[in-house]
Formats: C-alpha cells, sequence, structure tokens
C-alpha cells in the first residue's frame, strides 16, 4: 500500500493532539509515524518557539507567515518525506490548511499569497487525507482555558474575533477541498471523537 500523509487541523483546544495521543496507543503498525507542525525536528522546534513566544508582540504578519512556511520546509523534507518514502504513513498534528486559515484568512494577508509562499517551501505536495476538527471558537478555548497544564501561546491569546475568523478560514477550505478533507464533530465526549477518527483511518489505512 503506497503510505499516505495524514493532516488533522481545526482550532484551538479542538482536541488535535489527545485524540492523535489516543490513536498512537491504539494503533499496532510501527510504519506509521507521529508528528506536528510547526516543529517536530529540531530546526523546526526551535523556529516554533520564536513564533509562538508571547512576548514577540511586534511580529510582522508577513513573518510570521514566511516562519510558518519555513518552519514547515524543514519538517517536511527532513522529516515527513523521507518517511513517506520509506513507506511510513505519516500522521501530522496541522499542517498548510493551518497556514491559510490563520495567516491566509484571519490574518489577512490572502489564501493565496499564502498558497504561494507555501508552494515556494514545500513545492506542490498536499497530504492525501485531512481531518478537520470541528468545533466553535469559543468551546475550544474553554477547554483550554480549563487545562491547568497547557500553557498558552501567541496565537490562542489573539481576541475572539481573531478565532472567528480562524474558523471561517478553515469553512473555505473545508469547502474548497471535497475530495480531501474529512469532518469530524470535535465537540463530543473524547471517546465518540477518537472512535470517529478512528473509523476514517480505518478507511483510508489498513490499520486494525
Ligand atoms: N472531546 C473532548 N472533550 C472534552 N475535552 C477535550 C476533548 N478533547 C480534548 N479535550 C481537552 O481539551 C484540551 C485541548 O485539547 P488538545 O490540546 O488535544 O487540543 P488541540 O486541538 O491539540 O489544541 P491546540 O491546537 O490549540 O494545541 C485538553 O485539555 C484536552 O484534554
Ligand atoms: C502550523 C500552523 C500553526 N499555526 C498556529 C495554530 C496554533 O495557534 C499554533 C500551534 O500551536 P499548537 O498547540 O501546536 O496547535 O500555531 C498557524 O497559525 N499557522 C500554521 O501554519
Amino acid at each position: 500500500m503506497t503510505a499516505l500523509f495524514i493532516t488533522f487541523e481545526g482550532p484551538e483546544g479542538a482536541g488535535k493532539t489527545t485524540v492523535l495521543q489516543h490513536i498512537a496507543q491504539r494503533m499496532q503498525h510501527d510504519d506509521v509515524l507521529f508528528t506536528r507542525e510547526p516543529g517536530g525536528i529540531d530546526i523546526a522546534e526551535k523556529i516554533r518557539e520564536v513564533i509562538l513566544n508571547k512576548e514577540h508582540t511586534a511580529m510582522h504578519e508577513r513573518t510570521e507567515a514566511l516562519l510558518y512556511a519555513a518552519a514547515r520546509a524543514q519538517h517536511f523534507f527532513e522529516k515527513v518525506k523521507p518517511a513517506l518514502e520509506r513507506g511510513q504513513h505519516v500522521l501530522c498534528d496541522r499542517f498548510i490548511d493551518s497556514s491559510l486559515a490563520y495567516q491566509g484568512y484571519a490574518r489577512g494577508i490572502g489564501m493565496d499569497a499564502v498558497k504561494g509562499i507555501n508552494e515556494f517551501a514545500i513545492g506542490e505536495y498536499m497530504p492525501d487525507v485531512t481531518i478537520f476538527f470541528d468545533i466553535q471558537p469559543e468551546d475550544g478555548l474553554a477547554r483550554i482555558a480549563a487545562a491547568a497544564e497547557r500553557e498558552t501561546n501567541r496565537l490562542d491569546v489573539e481576541g475572539l474575533a481573531f478565532h472567528h475568523k480562524v474558523y471561517e478560514g478553515y469553512e473555505r477550505v473545508v469547502k474548497e477541498n471535497p475530495q480531501r478533507v474529512r469532518v469530524v464533530n470535535a465537540n463530543q465526549p473524547l471517546e465518540q471523537v477518537v472512535a470517529d477518527v478512528w473509523d476514517i483511518l480505518s478507511e483510508v489505512l489498513d490499520v486494525k
């Protein structure tokens, strides 16, 4: 079976990281790589620290978009592409759709401009399947606020209007990519969200 690149997307606090942890525990395969953006590899984790640092309030939105794309290029060519070439499926917490929703739509740079930057960064590569965790921003942010162990970052602390724009950006991504993007209701008990994601993965991968 050809190795697949599967990405997990959604607003803040949607549950992507938690669900991925459950999937990783349940999955019996060693031919699956779990990773995340921004980060997943040393250089990209260092870029992550710069982007998400709450003290960096002066960061221009173009700088932000370029840093996400730079982290993506390093992570993609150093970790994701070699894994796919070895035959490993890759499950990645966030990818280019985050840039489209957050930088392209919510920051107002424009989705086409962000596509252009990313085309330079990683070429034409796109995920095979994307699972969108659908939750209203208020509900996701309330989860983060309730999670004492979760440190907030520079993007989390943007106002609610920004997070509503992020959600609208994702709605566009979902509408424009019906073949690639699968939507899961993330505002359900965790076990149900895990089960819904598992059903999609079972359909596209040979998992037990
Ligand atoms: N279905 C759920 N119901 C209730 N709480 C949940 C659910 N899924 C996750 N949570 C809790 O919500 C919080 C945020 O979850 P998580 O960090 O997995 O979200 P995320 O999508 O990765 O967020 P971000 O992208 O903002 O980091 C955590 O405290 C987690 O335990
Ligand atoms: C990849 C990517 C991410 N973001 C934002 C989304 C979140 O606010 C943070 C990442 O934090 P998480 O806890 O790991 O989800 O970065 C973005 O704005 N653009 C992107 O391309």
